[in-house]
């Protein structure tokens, strides 16, 4: 079925037969991990979401894009139950996960980064860590009088957090304040902030915004790593390289509805992928988005590995 990635060494090798059938919107997976259906979101008069079918493929890379507004985040959040839908079922690893709870659905093992807020930027980067680790013993007041139990953990912990920290290479900034990371050692922890919890579906929320191109590589090969430890990763991207690089598959949404999907190179050819970053306004002058939208369907179009 899927073969996986070797970071770092030329182009990543793409994981391919994830579809049964025709590539087209809702297309059955081989092995799904996420299977949502008819889910609806509407904020007033506006359907943020519409999703008729969708299934996300078990153990690879795929991406969410679609033109600004398109629903992508709030998709994201009805997902991981930062957000209740209008209507709607979805499982997760064939668990049903509508109506529960975000941090529930983070034990089972779902999770998503988070940007780090200023809140998280005044804890030092081994503290950001240790929130990400889940059913922490010292949280259950029993526990919390038996201080051999957490104290072990406590331990166990931090060393889980320092031995990721060193993969992440951040682990020479343990003890300064998050706040003082750059935006890309910033996307760094965040990735391994979700870590700690041992996902095994990986969420991240427009990974390369912010980030410097020295430290670029670095996020593309250590999520290109988490697919080769079997984990399988869902992202929001505008930055169509990325996805060009190491998607397996791309989901392309458009006014809240799924309106294509298939593997990279084809999905990017299909016409109603380029309606939706061209719009209506094919013969108009382009507002700011349009424009954006525009050069995103162009690196789309044109772009080599
Ligand atoms: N809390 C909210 N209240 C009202 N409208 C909202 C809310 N959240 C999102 N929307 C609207 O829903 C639509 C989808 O927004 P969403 O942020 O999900 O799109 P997106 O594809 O993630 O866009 P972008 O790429 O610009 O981040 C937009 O029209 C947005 O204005």
């Amino acid at each position: 079925m899927s073969s996986n990635a070797t970071p770092s060494k030329g182009a990543p090798v793409k994981s391919t037969g994830l579809h049964v059938g025709e590539p087209a919107p809702g297309v059955a997976k081989v092995d799904p991990i996420i299977v949502a259906d008819n889910v609806t979101r509407t904020f007033g008069g506006l359907k943020a979401v519409d999703v008729a079918h969708l299934e996300i493929p078990r153990n690879a890379i795929t991406a969410l894009i679609g033109p600004n507004g398109a629903g992508k985040t709030t998709l994201f959040n009805l997902l991981t139950g930062f957000d209740k839908p209008d209507t709607g079922t979805w499982t997760f690893a064939g668990t049903s996960l509508a109506g529960v709870p975000s941090f529930k659905v983070a034990r089972l093992g779902q999770v998503r980064t988070f940007q780090l807020t200023k809140a998280l930027g005044l804890l030092t980067v081994l503290d950001n860590m240790k929130l990400g680790a889940k059913n922490q013993k010292g949280e259950n007041l029993f526990r919390a009088l038996l201080p051999f139990l957490w104290r072990k953990q406590e331990e166990e912990i931090e060393a889980k957090a320092l031995d990721i920290l060193q993969r992440f290479k951040l682990d020479a900034k343990v003890e300064d304040y998050a706040a003082s990371l750059s935006g890309g050692q910033r996307k760094l922890l965040e990735m391994a902030r979700a870590l700690m919890s041992d996902p095994t579906l990986v969420m991240l929320d427009e990974p390369m915004a912010g980030v410097n191109p020295a430290l670029t590589q670095s996020l593309l090969d250590h999520i290109l790593d988490l697919k080769t430890q079997g984990m399988t990763v869902l992202f929001v991207e505008h930055d169509m390289h990325m996805v060009r690089h190491i998607a397996d598959w791309v989901v392309v949404m458009a006014e809240g509805r799924v309106v294509a999907e298939g593997p990279p190179h084809d999905v990017m050819k299909q016409q109603a992928v380029i309606d939706a970053y061209l719009g209506s306004h094919h013969d108009q002058d382009l507002g700011a988005t349009e424009s954006e939208n525009v050069e995103a369907m162009k690196e789309l179009l044109h772009d080599e590995d």
